[in-house]
C-alpha cells in the first residue's frame, strides 16, 4: 500500500501573517491537580511557541500555586469544575482546547472533557482524555470532526480494542494505516496514531504517514512528555486556524524536526524551545 508521506514540501505556510495576538488564536490547556501539572505546562509552552497568540492553562485551585510559580508568558485561570469551564468558554476568542496531558482520571477530569466536546471547539485530546473516552461511551459519542485524537499504542488499544486486536503484533505499516483509518471513520474525528511511524487519518479516509526513519530518525523522542508537547503544538496550530488534519500533519513534522535539531540528550522541555529554529529554517 502506498501512502502520502509527510514532507517539508507538503506543509502549509506556517509563517505568521500580520495582526494582533487575538488574530492568532487563544488556546486553553486543561491541567490536573498538584504534582501533575508538568504535562499541561509542556503542552502550553509548545502551543505558544508554535505561534498561538495567547495560551491559558486551566488549573484546579489546588494546583494554582504550583503552576503560577512556573509560568510567565502562559496565562493561568482557575477551573474548579465544569461550571467554571462553561463560564470561561463564554469567551469565543478561546478557539482551541487541549485536554488530556496530566489531566487525571477523576470526576472533574471527565466533566471537563465532556464540556470540551460539547463546546464544539477545535480540540486536541491526548493522554488521560483518551483513557476517559475509552471508559465512557457517552464521551465517545460526543467526538466530532474538529477533534484530533493522539493515542500512543496503549491508548489506541484502550480506545479501539477490536481494531488493535485485529492488527495483532503485525509491524507492517499498511496494517497501522488500515487501523488508523478504521478508527478515524468510527469516531468521526482525526486520529493521529503515534510511534516511530506516525499515521494520521481523517474520517473521510484521507491518510498520511510520517516515518521517523533514515534521515528522519529521532530516537530521542522516546522521552517522558514528548507526546504532551506534540499535543500542544497541535493545539497551537488549531488556534491559528489550521484545519485538524493539517494541524496534525504539520505538528508531527515539526515535532520530529525539533528532536533531530536538538539531538542526543533531548528532554521534553527542550522541544518547544527548538521550535523557533525549526520554524526559521522552514521559512528560509
Ligand atoms: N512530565 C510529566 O508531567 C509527564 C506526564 N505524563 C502524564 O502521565 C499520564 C499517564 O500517561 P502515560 O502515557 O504515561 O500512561 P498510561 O495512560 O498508563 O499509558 C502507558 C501504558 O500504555 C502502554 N503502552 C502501549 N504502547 C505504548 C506506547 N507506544 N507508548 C507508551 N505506552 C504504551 C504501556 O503498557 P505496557 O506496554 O508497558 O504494558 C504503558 O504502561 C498522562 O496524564 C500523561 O500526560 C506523561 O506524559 C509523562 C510526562
Ligand atoms: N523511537 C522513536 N522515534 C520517533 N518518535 C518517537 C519514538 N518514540 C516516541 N516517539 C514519539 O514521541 C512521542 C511520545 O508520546 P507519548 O508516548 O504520548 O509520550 P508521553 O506520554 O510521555 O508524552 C510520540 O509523538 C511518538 O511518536
Amino acid at each position: 500500500m502506498t501512502m502520502p508521506t509527510i514532507t517539508r514540501e507538503d506543509l502549509p505556510d506556517l509563517g505568521k501573517r500580520s495582526g494582533h495576538k487575538f488574530d492568532h488564536g487563544h488556546v486553553l490547556v486543561l491541567s490536573g491537580g498538584p504534582g501533575r501539572t508538568g504535562a499541561a505546562r509542556l503542552a502550553a509552552r509548545a502551543a505558544l511557541r508554535v505561534g498561538a497568540g495567547l495560551v491559558t492553562l486551566g488549573v484546579s485551585p489546588s494546583a494554582q500555586l504550583e503552576v503560577s510559580m512556573q509560568v510567565t508568558a502562559v496565562m493561568l485561570h482557575r477551573l474548579k469544575d465544569a461550571g467554571d469551564l462553561i463560564a470561561l468558554l463564554e469567551d469565543k476568542r478561546l478557539n482551541a482546547l487541549c485536554a488530556g496531558p496530566g489531566l487525571g482520571l477523576d470526576h472533574r477530569a471527565a466533566d471537563l472533557v465532556r464540556t470540551v466536546l460539547d463546546s464544539g471547539r477545535a480540540c486536541v485530546l491526548d493522554a488521560d482524555a483518551l483513557t476517559l473516552i475509552a471508559r465512557d461511551p457517552a464521551l465517545r459519542e460526543r467526538l466530532h470532526d474538529s477533534c484530533v485524537l493522539t493515542p500512543h499504542g496503549g491508548e489506541f488499544a484502550r480506545l479501539f480494542p477490536d481494531i488493535a486486536a485485529a492488527c495483532g503484533d503485525d509491524p507492517a505499516i499498511g496494517t497501522k494505516v488500515t487501523a488508523t483509518r478504521d478508527a478515524a471513520a468510527r469516531v468521526g474525528a482525526v486520529v493521529l496514531f503515534k510511534g516511530v511511524d506516525t499515521v494520521i487519518a481523517s474520517p473521510d479516509g484521507d491518510c498520511a504517514v510520517h516515518s521517523a526513519r533514515g534521515d528522519r530518525s529521532a530516537p530521542w523522542l522516546a522521552t517522558a512528555g514528548a507526546g504532551d508537547v506534540l499535543a500542544g503544538i497541535i493545539g497551537g496550530l488549531l488556534a491559528r486556524g489550521f484545519k485538524p488534519s493539517d494541524a496534525a500533519r504539520a505538528a508531527t513534522w515539526l515535532h520530529v524536526s525539533c528532536a533531530i535539531n536538538f539531538g542526543p540528550g533531548l528532554i521534553a522541555e527542550d522541544l518547544p524551545d527548538v521550535l523557533p529554529a525549526v520554524l526559521r529554517d522552514l521559512a528560509s
